[in-house]
Order: C-alpha cells, then structure tokens, then sequence
C-alpha cells in the first residue's frame, strides 16, 4: 500500500489508528476528539479520569460523551463514520473476573490497563499488590482481553530513571511467566532495555512508542533551561535509548505500533512550579511520526507502525481509507483553545515540522 514518489516525497498509507491516548472527559473533549479524529480511526481511550472508568457502565457512558463531542464537531461525514473510540478498564484492586466477563463481551471494550498505584497522573486508584489481581490476570487470559501496563515500579527509593527497566525485571517478568497466554502492551516504552524485552517475548507480547521517545531524549527536556512541554511519563531517556526505539519502531516488527500517549494538560498546568506530566501531539502526531521515521531514511516503514501492527496485535482488520502525508512543511500552532479559556500547548508548538497531511 505505502506510495513513495521521490519527486513530490508524498507518502499515501491506510489510514493509522493510536494505540494510546488520553481525550480526557467533559469540556475537555470538545478539543481533544476533534484532533484525535482528523487523523486517526481506531483510538484507545486511557481511563485514567477522575473518577476511572473501571467498568463497562463507565466505559460506555464515557464512550457516549466522546461520540457526543464527534458529532457536534466540524469533521466531514466520511470521517465521523470511521472514528471508533475503543475503551479500555482500569484495574483496580476492587476489579473482579465478572468485570472482565462483562468487558469482554461489551464489544467496546479494547483491553484492561494497569497503573501501579502513583506512577503517574491519576493513577491513585491503581493498582497496589500485583499478587491479588491473580484472578483477573486469569479472567483476562480466558477471555482474550490484553493486559496494557504503564511500565514503572513507584517504590520511592528507586531513580526515576530506572523506573521503567526495574519494571521489567521485576513485575513484568512475573506476569509473563504466570500467565504465559495473557496479551501484553508495555505502553509508551522509552529504554533499549524495554525494547530488547519485548523482543524476547513471544508474540502475545509488544509495546506502544510516542512520537516524543522517537524524537527527542533527556538533553531536549533539561538543557539551556527546563522544558515543561517535553515533560512526560515514563521520563525522557538518554540518547542511546531514543536510537533504539528508531531502531525497532522502523525495524518492521509488529511488536512495535503507534500510541503517542497525547496527553492533554492544560498550559498553566505545565508551565508551573509543580508541572505536569504529559505532552499533547494529538493534532501534530502523523507529521511528527514522519519527520522521526524520515530522519533516519525509513519513512516506508511507517504504514506497518501507524496503521498495520496494532491492528494486527488486536485482532482487528486494518482501515480501508488512507491519508497522505506530503513533505511540506507545516508551522505546529503556538497553542490551541481549550476549555474555560484555557490553552493547550502541543509538542513543538511554534516549530516548522519538514511533513505535514495533505488537506
Ligand atoms: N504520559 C504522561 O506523562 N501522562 C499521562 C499518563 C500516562 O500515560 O502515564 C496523563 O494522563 O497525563
Ligand atoms: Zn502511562
Ligand atoms: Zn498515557
């Protein structure tokens, strides 16, 4: 499918799905879905609200208020069709097998996400011992609905750094030994440690990467100044680590598929004395996808990433339509209105990207 003319350098593929996203809830989603679907079709809602969605009657009155928002936007017929939010539990130590029961048999619910208690925005309700979601972890396996983790142990004595290989070793390793069958999607990975994991594993295994991991690493947030608006979780890498994520992000493994973890605060919350964590490339992600795909010479393999393997991953058919990207270059906006008068800041706001989509 994936067209290359050398002499207009436009890229025409099936049109991409994101794998992870937060659209947040309410006002919030009057910008947020309207970004989301102008480029993508399928989308994973992260359920990290206040309160969770952690059962299929919150999953589909959130489903609700977000196709409410898709309507009420400006998107032309075609692409309202096609936008499908899919919606995702969050496990709780109060989650039950019947909640997975139910779940799975929903038809709306994609997976079952785990937040280890404190590691990032709103994860308070998450998950605390590991060891008593044994019956769920079963539930799951039974009733073929992935497991989708944000990848960090919280202990306080551990580097934030480390946070993210310290999980692999020691809670995902266990997981995939007790539960050899269960589906897994490390979310958002952001070290070769996690990348060359995952890699190990058998199929039922992969992870998603932002656009941020692919582009830019811890000298972007923390040289010459802080950067609030490169301030996200799991934390920025070393060099090194952003090379390896190219690496297999542009390999061809469908272990590897796109989630940009768009993650929507609102400015002042970012550009504070205790700022956010997350970074919003919802409305700019394909362009920026492109742009890291390009700078290394493998913008080919950008269809298997943005619209084959998660797909794939989730048993779901690929898009029929396609999108085109063009290698024109495009302003990203300085900001976006957002609710109660509020800005939204996206990732490079301000900044030519060399890619863009073409209108
Ligand atoms: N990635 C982030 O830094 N933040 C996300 C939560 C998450 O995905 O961890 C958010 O909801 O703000
Ligand atoms: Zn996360
Ligand atoms: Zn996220």
């Amino acid at each position: 499918m994936t067209q290359i003319t050398d002499s207009i350098k436009e890229l025409t593929i099936l049109q991409p799905d994101d794998w992870h996203i937060h659209l947040r809830d309410d006002d919030a989603l009057a910008t947020t879905v309207k970004h989301a679907a102008a480029s993508f079709n399928r989308v994973i809602c992260m359920p990290n609200l206040a309160p969770p969605v952690k059962n299929v009657d919150d999953a589909r009155a959130y489903r609700e208020r977000i196709l409410q928002h898709l309507q009420a936007s400006d998107l032309e017929a075609g692409r309202k069709a096609a936008f499908d939010p899919r919606m995702t539990l969050y496990l709780t130590n109060q989650t039950t097998p019947k909640d997975i029961e139910l779940a799975a048999q929903s038809g709306i619910v994609q997976a079952v996400k785990l937040y280890p208690a404190g590691a990032t925005t709103n994860s308070a309700d998450g998950v605390t011992d590991i060891n008593a979601c044994v019956d769920v972890f079963e539930a799951m396996e039974k009733y073929n609905l992935p497991l989708l983790l944000h990848g960090e142990v919280t202990h306080d004595h551990v580097d934030i750094f480390d946070r993210e290989k310290r999980f692999l070793e020691e809670v995902l390793a266990q997981i995939i030994a007790k539960f050899p069958t269960l589906r897994i999607v490390m979310e958002h990975i952001t070290t070769s440690d996690a990348a060359d994991f995952v890699l190990a594993q058998g199929n039922q295994v992969a992870a998603t990467i932002t656009p941020q991991h692919l582009m830019f690493n811890r000298n972007h947030l923390l040289l010459s100044g802080i950067k609030p608006h490169f301030y996200c979780l799991p934390i920025l890498k070393r060099k090194q680590h952003q090379e390896v994520l190219l690496n297999v992000a542009t390999s061809g493994s469908p272990k590897f598929f796109l989630g940009t973890d768009s993650a929507p605060h609102a400015t002042d919350k970012k550009e504070a004395a205790c700022g956010c964590a997350g970074c919003y490339s919802s409305s700019i992600a394909l362009p920026l996808y492109a742009t890291a795909f390009d700078s290394i010479g493998k913008i080919d393999k950008l269809e298997g990433f943005a619209s084959r393997f998660g797909a794939q991953f989730y048993g779901l058919p690929v898009n029929e339509n396609t999108v085109t990207l063009t290698n024109n270059p495009m302003q990203v906006p300085a900001g976006y209105p957002y609710f109660d008068g509020q800005t939204l800041t996206p990732l490079m706001a301000g900044e030519t990207l060399p890619w863009s989509i073409k209108a």
